[in-house]
Order: structure tokens, then sequence, then C-alpha cells
């Protein structure tokens, strides 16, 4: 990890520990100019930069975060069934506007069919979703029409909701930029490639500002800043009120969300899963 890398992890933890905006940016930027001043390896200056925020959040302490708000998804023991082999047994998740929720577990246990029952594409055989709000869904895959420029994308998307073209796209390419994409080129989604494909993806599914926002591992073929910038953003639309559900296998990011749902059949992990742990206090 260079020192570029190492300060781009401080900053995400710092926010991710809540420590208020400015004071972030301040003790980032004396970071980054006793190293540029200073040189040497950071993690030798620092140490790790997850150890440094911690000791960051003890002697300046965090923002106090806003308090999760009313329910926003309710799914009561879903149970689905593909032929004779149940996939999904009795699981359940509430998520609240300001929270995000993992939806984890091992390949095949249903996660992707989880979510899609969440955003009603399918029906379960027991159980039911309510959703409160308006609904946003980022698939693992697809989504994207080969022929259409990204602003096309945006201006559809738009139209769905009533926006006008111009406001559409240049909300579109704000989005896109949060991702670290300038969104405006005159490339066909088919020339993308796989990794920008899906910042496309996930840039249609906030387009609404939706209420309740659904990710099916969105940063497949994200690079580690890309990566970064998604959690990032996340979190932004967690502390604006949005009530987020993403299926995700990087377990090394749990610290990062309220709740997580385990989706692994009891009988694999020796406990009795579904079920939904706090991750962030
Ligand atoms: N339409 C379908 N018909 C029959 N079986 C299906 C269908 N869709 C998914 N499955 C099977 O159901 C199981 C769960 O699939 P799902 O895609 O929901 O799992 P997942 O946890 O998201 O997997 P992964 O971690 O690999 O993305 C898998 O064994 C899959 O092969």
């Amino acid at each position: 990890m260079n020192a570029d890398d190492w300060l781009r992890t401080l900053t995400a933890e710092l926010h991710q520990r809540r420590v208020a905006a400015d004071a972030a940016r301040h003790v980032v930027a004396e970071a980054a100019t006793h190293l540029r001043e200073g040189g040497g390896d950071p993690w030798v200056v620092f140490g790790p930069p997850q150890q440094y925020a911690g000791a960051v959040v003890e002697s300046i302490g965090t923002a106090p975060g806003p308090r999760p708000g009313p329910v926003r998804l309710h799914a009561a023991g879903i149970t689905k069934r593909y032929g004779r082999r149940t996939v999904l047994r009795d699981a359940t998740l509430t998520v609240r506007a300001g929270q995000i929720a993992a939806v984890v577990g091992a390949n095949g246990c249903g996660k992707s069919t989880f979510l899609r029952i969440c955003a009603g594409l399918m029906s379960p055989d027991a159980g039911k979703v309510t959703v409160s709000g308006r609904l946003g869904y980022c698939p693992q895959s697809g989504g994207t029409a080969d022929f259409l420029l990204a602003d096309e994308h945006f201006v559809l998307v738009g139209a769905g909701q009533g926006v006008a073209r111009g406001p559409a796209r240049r909300a579109g390419r704000a989005a896109a930029r949060q991702l670290g994409w300038e969104a405006g080129g005159d490339v066909q989604a088919r020339h993308l490639s796989g990794g920008t494909r899906q910042k496309l993806n996930l840039t249609m599914s906030t387009l609404s500002a939706p209420d309740v926002l659904l990710l099916d591992e969105p940063y497949q073929g994200f690079d580690q800043g890309t990566y970064v910038n998604f959690w990032d953003q996340l979190s932004r639309l967690r502390d604006a009120g949005t009530a987020i559900v993403v299926v995700t296998h990087l377990l090394n990011q749990l610290d990062r969300v309220d709740i997580v749902l385990d989706l692994t059949p009891a009988h694999e992990t020796g406990w009795h899963a579904p079920g939904i742990q706090g991750g962030r206090p």
C-alpha cells in the first residue's frame, strides 16, 4: 500500500467512524504533509490506517450520527423453492431509513433470489415483502442497453420519474462522478469496460433518489479507488436517510454496515441462520 492508498484508506476509515468531515480533512491533510515532507512508509510512520483512525477517534471523538428512521423494508418469513429445492427458508429482514444491511452467505445460498424478491421481480412461495417509498435496484449484471450512451440511460431513468432530459443528464453525470467516472462521453454501453458498465448500473439505481436501494454485488469489476468511493457513497446515502440492502461476499466491509443477514443454511454454519446481527453500533 503506497502513501496515496494509505491516505485514501484513512479517509474512508475516518468517514466510517463518523469523524466530523472538517476534522477528518484536517487529519488527512496533516498526515499527507508529514509524509510529503518527512518521507517514509506510512505503515512505519503512522501504523495501519485503521489503527490510526481509531487513535484519532479516541482523541477527538466522532460526530453524532443520524438516528435510523421509519421502517422502509420489511421482508418477513421469505421462503422460496426452485422445483423441489428450497433455496430460502423463512428469511426475515427489517431495514429502516438510514441503515445499511448486508446480505451474506455461501455461493448459491439464495442472496440474489432474496434481493429479487425484495425488488418485487419474483414472488416468494411464502412470506411477504413490504416496501415503503421509492425503490432502486442494481442487479449483479445486465441492466444496461448495449446501443445507448450513458446519457441516454440517464434520460430514460429520468423519463420514468418525470424528470426533463437536461436535469436527468446532469444528475446522472454528477452521480457517476462520485464513483470517479466522467460519464458524458459518446461511447455506447456495449463498448464500456465491465467495471464501467457496473458504474452505469449503479448510477442508474441511485438516480431516482430511492428510499430503498437494493444492490446485488454492484462493485464487480471496480478498481480499488472506485470500490472505496462506492462504500463512501453508500455511507453518504445512508446518512441522507436511504435504507440500503447490499449483497456482498466481502466480509471485511461488514463493519461498515448496520445489519447482517446471513443466508447460509444452519446445517452449514452450525448456528441458526438466517440471522440478523448488529454490525455497526
Ligand atoms: N430461476 C432459477 N431456477 C432454478 N434454480 C435457480 C434459479 N435461479 C437460481 N437458482 C438456483 O438457486 C440457488 C440460489 O441462487 P442465487 O443466485 O439466489 O444464489 P446466490 O447466493 O446469489 O449465489 P452467488 O453467491 O453465487 O451469487 C442456486 O443454486 C441457483 O443455481
